[in-house]
């Protein structure tokens, strides 16, 4: 039996576990860091990276059918599926060195690559090391939720854990779950070339704006995806290249492959949490505001805590923590200025409260105001004039902004910089943005909180009208 002791332990190499992990060993802290699978986590090996680089195949198809609109002869586009799993690994592979094992190493970093479970409230089993910690920090991640449906166990399915690899192309992918895994994979898999049926047993795109998310849905369903909503799959059956689905009141749908994006799972069952007095939560494991599990001394942050699963809350996450167990400072996790972004074309992004969020919280004091893509000189110049932004605006500060259009997950950071600083419109619309922009777009949803107060005020009027005539 081998024993460490240490200043810190983190249990997983994923987003929040190498972002504490980089963060404290180049603050001096000693750290053991534990990886049983690869280095990494999901976002680099079977989500975010894989997920954009696929969606990046189907944007370059998809702008080869469409070219003829700038005047460039049009194409057919086709993929070759397999050589796009290449481009997927390739882009896999250039970013792996950032999270690599020798890079951790580099920064002084003790990695063990073995599945850690707790054996007391400061110690952990992996292998044969007995790692006793000061402070532990579990960054476990979440997995593809596979519920129970009837037949399912019987019948070939992917996942976000083994779609990246698969290199026939499905002639006809059904996708049980139309949240931003299955749209996101549904519309990449369409341009590709490959008949698309999402099976939703609620509304698709559901935790966002209604009215934006219906613009990415009816852009999908033009492309030829067939997105049925109210779906709930209730009985799957077949063999491979023909599968059956079958949704709760009656429908039947028939593919030749199924991808299940129906959520995440928690990862907890290898921790062994009862012998270090850690307790589970609904969705993850149960966290005070400072991340801190029921044993004060282990922290659970990013997918594992339960919350808002994105790459970027995982390293938020760090930074709290860092603050809290390196230099005893009290720090705490918030979520009102978190943005998302959902990657289909065109993208999906909120920040902060949405329209009907903001109605229930703060009532008459709320003003929305809209801007929509197609008076973007930008977005006509370059045909991307479908879309708009909403502001949610209370006593001159926004509360929440979603945003549905061209590089809107770009465009979100300005409103995520705003709601992190509770900075006013004021702000917003004295920033001079360059001309031709999409970010000008923006700049004019600021605009379109002023205009009626300038242009249409009598207050306003009286006041130029007495400088014009009295003022020398
Ligand atoms: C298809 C898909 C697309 C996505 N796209 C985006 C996106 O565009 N933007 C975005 O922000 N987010 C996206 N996400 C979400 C993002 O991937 C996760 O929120 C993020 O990876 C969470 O980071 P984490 O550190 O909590 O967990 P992970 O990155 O999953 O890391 C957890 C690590 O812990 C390891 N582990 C588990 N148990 C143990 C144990 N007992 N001992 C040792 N190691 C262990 C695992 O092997 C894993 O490597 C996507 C997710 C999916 C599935
Ligand atoms: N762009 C991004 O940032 C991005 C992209 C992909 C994933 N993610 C992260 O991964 C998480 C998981 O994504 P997801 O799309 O798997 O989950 P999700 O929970 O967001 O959506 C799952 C969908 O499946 C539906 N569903 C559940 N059971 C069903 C059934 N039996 N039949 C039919 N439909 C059913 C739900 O109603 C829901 O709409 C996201 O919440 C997000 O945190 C982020």
């Amino acid at each position: 039996m081998n024993k460490i002791e240490t200043d810190v332990l983190i249990i997983g190499a994923g987003s929040g576990g190498l972002s504490v992990a980089a963060g404290a060993s180049q603050m001096g802290a000693k750290v053991v860091l534990l990886e049983g699978h690869k280095m990494g986590g999901d976002c680099l090996n079977f989500g975010c990276v894989p997920s954009k680089a696929l969606i990046a195949t189907g944007k370059a198809a998809y702008g080869q059918q469409h070219a003829a609109q700038y005047g460039v002869a049009d194409a057919p586009g086709d993929v070759d599926y397999a050589a796009a799993k290449d481009h997927v690994a390739d882009v896999i592979a250039q970013i792996a060195p950032v999270d690599s094992q020798e890079r951790f190493e580099g920064f002084g970093v003790h990695v063990i690559r073995e599945y850690g479970r707790f054996i007391s409230e400061n110690e952990v089993q992996a292998g044969d090391a007995v790692i006793k910690a000061r402070r532990i920090v579990i960054a476990t991640g979440s997995s593809p939720l596979v519920p129970p449906i009837p037949g399912l166990e019987d019948v070939p399915y992917e996942t976000n854990e083994t779609l990246f690899d698969l290199r026939d192309k499905p002639e006809h992918l059904l996708i049980i779950g139309g949240g931003p895994i299955g749209m996101e994979m549904a519309q990449a898999h369409v341009r590709m070339g490959c008949k698309v049926t999402v099976i939703e047993g609620e509304k698709a795109l559901g935790k966002d704006d209604p009215e934006l998310a219906e613009v990415v849905l009816q852009t999908v369903r033009d492309e030829g995806v067939v997105i049925e909503e109210d779906a709930l799959a209730a009985q799957v059956s077949g063999t491979a290249g023909a599968i059956k689905v079958e949704a709760k009141d009656g429908r039947v749908f028939k593919g030749s492959h199924l991808l299940m994006a129906v959520g995440r799972k928690s990862n907890t069952d290898k921790l062994d949490l009862e012998k270090a007095r850690i307790k589970p939560s609904k969705t993850g494991i149960k966290v005070d505001d400072q991340l801190r599990t029921t044993n004060k001394k282990v922290y659970a942050i990013g997918d594992v805590a339960g919350g808002l699963q994105f790459t970027h809350v995982a390293g938020y996450h760090a930074g709290v923590i860092i603050r809290s167990m390196l230099f005893g400072l009290p720090s705490k996790a918030k979520t009102s200025h978190i943005p998302w972004a959902t990657y289909t074309d065109p993208e999906l992004a909120q920040v902060g409260l949405t329209e009907a969020q903001a109605k229930k919280k703060h009532g008459p004091a709320l003003e929305v105001v809209r801007f929509h893509y197609n008076h973007n000189d930008r977005a006509i110049a370059e045909r991307k004039t479908k879309g708009l932004i909403k502001v949610m605006v209370v006593k001159g500060r926004p509360v929440g902004a979603s945003i549905v259009g061209y590089q809107a997950g770009e465009l979100i950071n300005l409103w995520a910089l705003a709601l992190a600083n509770r900075m006013k419109m004021g702000q917003i619309a004295a920033m001079v943005a360059p001309y031709p922009t999409i970010g000008e777009i923006n700049k004019r949803a600021a605009g379109a909180y002023f205009g009626p107060r300038l242009f249409e005020s009598a207050l306003v009027k009286r006041v130029v009208g007495f400088v014009q005539r009295y003022i020398p």
